[in-house]
């Protein structure tokens, strides 16, 4: 079946009253965004409440689905005969030729679900349910009707602008349009993580930008690869993203030299926060994000994360704070970012990390020690936010 439309259909987004139309345009233009790289036959029209791709030349009907799934705020795509011949007559002939096609001769049951959203059109809708499915028993003798378990729910919605038939619905992600629900600075590091917990804020239709830390040469620059592979990924869904890649080097070299060795995860971590921090504020960022789940490791214990939260003014989400590692790992799959995610490259802390980090580091103690930094650590940080290097990551 050659279809030339889709119905998108969006939940949570029909609810909000006066700003539903921000909600709708925001949608439209990921759709815009996520079918861009399939080609020109795609048009989006928003129509009475609705949403629909219309395809006006050849595409591949895997790809595009594909790439609907991965817009939040979808909930449902169904592909749908938009037909404009309004007679009982030519609606019924529509429906047969479309039920043929679909079931290529196999023996299915179904049964018709009518809207007569158009309150002029004649009849009730189980008045017009129920003569069309006549039709179709007679023009399909591999057809049968099951009211309460139907293989094919056949809907037929009668609107004012046109006639719409469709079968089919697919699910979407759910979620939010991202460009609803304000900005956000993602840390975005190599591993499996960060990237599952941009997805995760990004759903609920929060703007991504990102941040990623590196330190050559003790860093190479396929790890630095590897992050903007993985922000690619993360903008199939995301969007672009703009990721800002700071030099840390000179920064941890600096800890390395001054701060005691079980305390330089903690430190260097507090100084990634802070650096994200500023990035994120000068790009209108109202939020941070990190992968971090509580005990994951020594600088994720919840005393950890209250030093490293300490230095933010910003809220910090972190989606993942409850979840065991084989949760993300399913959703980093599900998401298609693990394989890169493990690609062993060298992450810039796990270079300067201790043999043994503080698990339960002192608030005060970590203050004092980052005193000893005093001298020179404002001329570092401001040198790392002058030389960011910003790459727009599109999928
Ligand atoms: N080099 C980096 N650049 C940017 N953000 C980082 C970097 N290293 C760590 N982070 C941020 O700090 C969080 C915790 O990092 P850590 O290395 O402790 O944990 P992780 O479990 O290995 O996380 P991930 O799998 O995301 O690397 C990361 O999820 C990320 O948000």
């Amino acid at each position: 079946m050659e279809y030339k439309s889709f119905l998108i259909k969006y939940g949570e987004i029909g609810v909000k009253g006066k700003n539903r139309y921000k909600f709708e345009d925001a949608l439209v233009r990921q759709l815009g965004l996520a079918l861009k790289p399939l080609g020109s036959a795609f048009h989006i029209v928003k129509e009475h409440g609705r949403i629909y791709v219309d395809m006006d030349g050849a595409y591949d009907y895997e790809d595009t689905i594909a790439a609907l799934q991965r817009v939040f705020g979808v909930v449902s795509i169904c592909p749908v005969l938009r037909l404009t011949e309004r007679s009982e007559d030519a609606i019924a002939a529509e429906a047969v030729r479309f039920l043929r096609e679909i079931t290529a001769g196999e023996a299915k049951s179904f049964k018709v679900f009518t809207r007569r959203i158009d309150k002029n059109y004649p009849g009730t809708s189980e008045e017009i349910s129920a003569s069309l499915g006549a039709v179709l028993l007679d023009a399909c003798p591999n057809l049968h009707v099951d009211v309460r378990n139907p293989e094919i729910r056949l809907n037929l919605e009668i609107r004012n602008e046109g006639i719409l038939l469709y079968a089919l619905s697919i699910p979407g992600p759910g979620g939010m349009p991202v460009g609803t629900a304000g900005h956000a600075m993602l840390l975005l590091s190599g591993g499996i993580d960060s990237p599952v917990a941009g997805y995760m804020i990004a759903k609920r239709g929060v703007q991504l930008e990102a941040t990623y830390f590196h330190a050559p040469p003790y860093t190479s620059e396929r790890a630095k690869q590897k992050v903007v592979d993985l922000a690619r990924i993360l903008a199939r869904y995301a969007g672009p993203v703009r990721l800002h890649i700071v030099n840390f080097t000179d920064i941890q070299l600096y800890i390395y030299e001054k701060c005691p060795r079980e305390e330089l995860t903690i430190i260097m971590r507090r100084y990634m926060m802070r650096i994200a921090e500023t990035i994120a504020k000068k790009n209108k960022g109202m939020a941070l994000v990190t992968g971090e789940s509580i005990g994951q490791v020594a600088s994720q214990t919840v005393p950890s994360l209250l030093s490293t939260n300490e230095v933010c003014t910003l809220p910090v989400f972190r989606p993942l704070i409850g979840f065991d590692k084989q949760e993300i790992i399913e959703r980093a799959e599900k998401m298609g970012s693990y394989e890169t995610s493990i690609l062993p490259f060298e992450d810039c802390c796990t270079i300067f990390v201790a043999k043994h980090p503080v698990t339960n580091p002192e608030l005060s103690r970590i203050k004092k020690s980052e005193e000893k930094l005093a001298e020179r650590i404002e001329e570092l940080v401001e040198t790392a936010l002058r030389t960011e290097e910003i790459v727009l990551c599109e999928a």
